[in-house]
């Protein structure tokens, strides 16, 4: 569904992105991790087409995306930072993205509008909105076109427990139906449950993509946070970066 190949970016003299090669297909439901700044923001961009590589290919449904911009409509994306024009009203912004893609009502998926209750703030502009408020009308735009494919930029950040199960399960809903879906977040507990595949970045270089099986199976770990750690203790820059994320979890359970 998603192919990209020898993907390179550089900033400057940061190579954001070093040669990332790999195939994403239905059903499949891809964690993107790795360090603050390792390169799975610039990588969802590019294949989004919101930053261009320096060199390098990406077809999505085997057609390469430079060719037609067309194929955006099949991927519903929720941003880490969703920017929105700050006096637009939040039931203008559904209304306006709707016309935009001339889409039946029926086909739309209102599923998170409605679990989320953002109907009854329809009237409120976006620059009134708390920061999980705005998430949460990220989210249900993510999911709104029904489309095939998923990128889901830290979607559970800054989200309440309770509407963090819920976009949880909404997430689960989508893959049982085959879809696509990638997401990046530092959350490793949030993934346990949805991922079948690790993506993991390091410096703008792609360390390991690995069946969530295969990754239990060789660290003999069940938990995902474990199995990880496993993987990566031996390089002590990765290790750094586990540790630290298990220490946030010490006082629930011991690595
Ligand atoms: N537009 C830009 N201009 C210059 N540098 C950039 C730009 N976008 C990203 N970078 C740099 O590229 C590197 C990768 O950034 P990226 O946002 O992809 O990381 P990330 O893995 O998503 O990080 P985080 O976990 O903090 O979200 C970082 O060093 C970042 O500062």
């Amino acid at each position: 569904m998603i192919r990209v190949e020898s993907l390179r970016k550089k900033f400057k003299k940061l190579q954001a992105l070093d040669d990332i090669s790999a195939v994403f297909s239905s059903g499949q439901v891809i964690s993107l991790i790795g360090p603050n700044g390792s390169g799975k923001t610039t990588l969802i961009k590019t294949i989004l087409g919101m930053v261009r590589a320096d060199s390098g290919h990406i077809y999505v449904n085997a057609k390469p995306i430079d060719g037609d911009p067309g194929y955006r409509s099949k991927i519903g994306y929720m941003p880490q930072i969703g920017r929105y024009p700050d006096n637009m009203k939040v039931g203008h912004l559904f209304s306006m993205m709707k016309n935009i893609r001339t889409m039946p009502d029926a086909e739309l998926d209102t599923d998170l509008l409605v679990r989320f209750n953002l109907v009854s703030i329809f009237d409120k502009p976006m620059r009134t909105l708390s920061g999980g408020t705005r998430q949460k009308v990220s989210a249900a735009l993510a999911f709104y076109f029904n489309p095939d494919i998923l990128i889901l930029d830290e979607p559970t950040a800054g989200l309440d427990p309770l509407s963090s199960e819920i976009l949880k399960e909404k997430i689960l809903q989508e893959k049982k139906k085959n879809k696509l879906i990638l997401i990046t977040s530092h959350i490793l507990s949030d993934l346990d449950e949805l991922t079948t595949h690790i993506m993991y970045l390091q410096e703008g270089k792609m360390i390991f993509l690995k069946d969530i099986n295969t990754l239990r199976r060789e660290t003999g770990e069940d938990r995902l946070v474990k199995a990880i750690a496993g993987i990566m203790r031996t390089d002590k820059k990765n290790a750094l970066w586990i540790d630290e994320v298990l220490a946030m979890k010490a006082g629930k359970e011991h690595p």
